[in-house]
């Protein structure tokens, strides 16, 4: 259901090819982000991050991507402001990438793909019982995306990517416990932000998208260690984990707000 691989061509303003849309959807991810079609929206407040580091858990690759998943069960990592009403819970952060520095980010801004894209995945526990219950309400789910570009070698990012080779096959974890998402966030507070859903199944269109302006920059190294990584069970033929992106989506009635002029 990942739809087609299509890389779509990031020329001319019809970035898009081929969309696969789920049958009725209104609002699916990810999207061009057409900066000049943005509206600057003043009420917007500053997004509030406050990560406890032991609240890691492991580093899982579950076929899709890698995982670093936290303990959700309490309050200590939550983000809170923003676009958002209630604060949400962190429950996981995974990246998308490409095979070349090409491609590889599931948003785009102006057709320009970027190498990698970083997702947090947080949940509104303050009305929701369960992670799996928000994942199917429009309100359920907040999504913190970051671009990663191609520079200079991002030394917080350096911790993951050498636990990395442990994880090598689908359904390896590794035990991770202290890490600070944190610091993979860039100094600007600028983002966008806009309706979405989840780009993998279940597809649900639960996700308020805060999409970071400012990219962070990690060396080619680090894309490397991400490419070589498996989507393939130890034993099978192996296939190297790379273009676990999904095709850019109609934006259809939706208006992307900016926290910045
Ligand atoms: N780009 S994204 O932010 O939409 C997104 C992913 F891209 C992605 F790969 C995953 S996953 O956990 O690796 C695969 C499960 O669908 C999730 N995980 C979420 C989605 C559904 C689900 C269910 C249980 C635990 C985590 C997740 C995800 F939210
Ligand atoms: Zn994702």
């Amino acid at each position: 259901v990942w739809g087609l691989k299509g890389v779509g061509s990031a020329l001319g303003p019809d970035c898009m090819k081929h969309p696969l849309t789920i049958p009725g959807g209104t609002r699916q991810s990810p999207i061009n982000i057409q900066w000049r079609d943005s509206v600057y929206d003043p009420f917007l407040k500053p997004l509030k991050i406050s990560y406890d580091p032991a609240t890691c858990l492991h580093i899982w690759n579950n076929g899709y991507s890698f995982l670093v998943e936290f303990d959700d069960s309490t309050d200590r990592s939550i983000i809170d402001g923003g676009p958002l009403e209630n604060q949400y819970r962190l429950k996981q952060f995974h990246f998308h990438w490409g095979a070349i520095n090409d491609w590889g980010s599931e948003h785009t801004v102006d057709c320009k793909f970027y190498p990698a894209e970083l997702h947090l995945v947080h949940w509104n526990a303050v009305v929701y019982p369960t992670f799996e219950e928000a994942v199917m309400e429009g309100d359920g789910l907040a999504v913190i995306g970051v671009f990663l570009k191609l520079g200079a070698r991002h030394e917080g990012l350096q911790t993951l990517v050498d636990a990395l080779p442990a994880v090598k096959h689908k359904d390896t974890v590794i035990e991770f416990d202290v890490f600070d998402p944190s610091c993979l966030m860039p100094s600007c507070p600028d983002y966008w932000t806009y309706a979405g859903s989840l780009t993998t199944p279940p597809l649900t269109e639960s996700v308020t998208w805060i999409i970071k302006k400012q990219p962070i920059e990690v060396d080619e190294d680090q894309l490397e260690a991400f490419r070589m990584l498996l989507f393939t069970s130890d034993g099978e033929e192996e296939k190297r984990m790379v273009d676990n992106f999904r095709p850019l989506q109609p934006l259809m009635n939706r208006t992307v707000r900016s926290s910045f002029q």
